[in-house]
């Protein structure tokens, strides 16, 4: 288990507001998103959870900018947002280091905050190591630095530790959990594991058939432990079980 490390103050950011009325999305003829309305305030964090297919990842990709929708889309107040998504594959680049990774779009002045991503992720001493080279939770580390070190207003996390083991996962969710309380961004994160939502994240909405079916708020104190979200896990997977 690694230290968790506090993130510097160049590497936070303000958070950004969401606000979605009547947003839809849709492929070809299938509606995905049916009159979305959600509020979002800056620096929130948000899991959306649910089964496969009801559209979380159509979400996020909304929230990016990278899916069409019709109705109200407003992400911030206008001034360009800093926008990061972090995958379940760490989509690093096989021959460029970790640190060069972590670099790879910063403008020049800001490269120095890679290393100190890569630091805040336990990672020093580490730069020059290929992708190759590093085990599946330390790839996600460097995918998660490169994140970070763009200072996100917006971090859109798609089942970002879905392709770990449960110990690493572990690991990913204490480190995590204190990064996403220094850095500020406003964060978005899918996951089918209900554990994963309520510790890290302070609302959770169920999204069922392009629909949310629950807007729950997690008001516990952070780190949270197992024991301290087993009863809201319980409803949850209730309310899931109920709609798939
Ligand atoms: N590019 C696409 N073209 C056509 N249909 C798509 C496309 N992307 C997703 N879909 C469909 O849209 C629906 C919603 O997909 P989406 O990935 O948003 O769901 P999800 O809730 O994230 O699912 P999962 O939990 O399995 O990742 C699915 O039925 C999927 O097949």
């Amino acid at each position: 288990m690694t230290a968790a490390p506090v993130l510097s103050g160049p590497l936070t950011a303000a958070g950004v507001a969401i606000d979605l009325r009547d947003l839809s999305a849709a492929y070809g003829e299938r509606v995905i998103l049916r009159d979305l309305t959600l509020s979002v305030a800056p620096g929130e964090r948000v899991a959306l959870v649910g089964a496969s297919g009801g559209g979380k990842t159509t979400l996020l990709r909304a929230l990016a900018g990278l899916t069409p929708t019709k109705g109200t889309l407003r992400v911030g107040t206008g001034a360009p947002v800093r926008t990061r998504v972090m995958f379940q594959e760490d989509r690093l680049l096989p021959w460029l280091g970790a640190l060069d990774n972590v670099a790879l779009g910063l403008p020049r002045p800001d490269r120095f905050r890679a290393a100190r991503a890569l630091q805040d992720v336990g990672l020093a001493g580490r730069e020059r190591a290929y992708p190759h080279e590093l085990s599946g939770g330390q790839r996600q580390r460097v995918a998660l630095a490169r994140a970070l070190a763009h200072r996100p207003d917006l971090l859109l996390l798609d089942e970002p530790f879905g392709a770990l083991d449960a110990l690493t996962r572990a690991d990913m969710h204490a480190l995590l959990g204190t990064l996403l309380t220094d850095t500020g961004a406003t964060t978005l994160l899918v996951t089918h594991d209900l554990e994963e939502a309520l510790k890290l994240t302070d609302r959770v909405l169920l999204l069922a058939d392009g629909r949310i079916l629950e807007d729950l708020r997690v008001a516990l104190p952070h780190p949270r432990r197992r024991t301290d979200v087993e009863d809201l896990r319980a409803r949850l997977e209730e309310q899931l079980h109920g709609c798939s």
